[in-house]
């Protein structure tokens, strides 16, 4: 299987912050990859380094062969990342304009795409999370968190990314929500064919869509391997340092 991204050796942080140590991390295509850890692990900050919004002391981060290492936000998009960051109610970081109906949201997401395609794209969104069809004419800010939380997902979607990238998706949503966006980012793979790397603390259900896990505990990684193999047993153990 073909790997879209390498993390090799990543040591990274927020200036002289060190947070993560010596990071070894893989995504193969087609692959959900899910990373654990506790609060403050360093998972955000991960994909923040991948995304270019951290700083790589050194070590390397490699897209579909090309080394991205310290590349900045905008180009890394370019190059097929899409990072949806924690928390949706940051209209700013989640490229949502409020005064913009969900549609219109959409097409603002459509810069660059051929004109003839910006249609089906949307449709391929709306197909994902039916009910940014049914709300395809409110404005955002009027949204409700989970569905903002959708649309900040079909805005990644729009770019045909090779790599979604998604910090905490279900967190603050209802029990029925989470459950439905599990099956939507299964489909986002099964459908789209986007490799996926999904950071939770919903550890059960994303243990039940991913492939392979990835377990982060102050900054390193303290176990990797097949999503199945983690049971709550072996968690506790990780996450408590036992
Ligand atoms: N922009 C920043 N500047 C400086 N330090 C930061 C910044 N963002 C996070 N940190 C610090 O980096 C460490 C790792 O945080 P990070 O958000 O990566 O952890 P996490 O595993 O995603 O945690 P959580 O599950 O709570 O979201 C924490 O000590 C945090 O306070």
């Amino acid at each position: 299987m073909a790997e879209v991204l390498r993390v090799e050796k990543l040591e990274a942080g927020y200036g002289k912050f060190h947070v993560l140590f010596g990071i070894d991390l893989v995504v193969k295509s087609g692959e959900i990859v899910v990373l654990l850890g506790p609060n403050g692990a360093g998972k955000s900050t991960l994909l923040n380094s991948i995304a270019g919004m951290a700083d790589v002391y050194s070590g390397r981060v490699v897209l579909l062969g090309r080394d991205i290492t310290g590349r900045p936000p905008h180009e890394v998009m370019k190059m097929g990342v899409a990072y949806v960051m924690q928390s949706p109610n940051n209209f700013g970081t989640a490229n949502i304009f409020g005064e913009l109906t969900v549609y219109e949201n959409l097409i603002a997401a459509s810069a660059g795409i051929p004109g003839k395609e910006v249609e089906g794209r949307i449709e391929e969104v709306f197909n994902i999370f039916p009910k940014l069809k049914e709300l395809r004419n409110r404005k955002a800010k009027f949204l409700s968190g989970g569905e903002r939380q959708m649309l900040a997902i079909g805005l990644g979607l729009m770019k045909k990314p090779k790599l979604l990238m998604l910090d905490e998706p279900t967190s603050g949503l209802a029990p029925k929500l989470v459950s439905d966006f599990f099956s939507a980012i299964r489909d986002i793979r099964d459908k789209l064919g986007i490799s996926i790397l999904l950071v939770e603390q919903n550890a059960r259900k994303a243990l039940e869509i991913g492939d392979r896990a990835y377990v982060l505990v102050t900054g390193r990684v303290k176990f990797s391997g097949n999503a199945k193999l983690l049971d709550e047993g072996k968690l506790a153990e990780l996450f408590l340092g036992r």
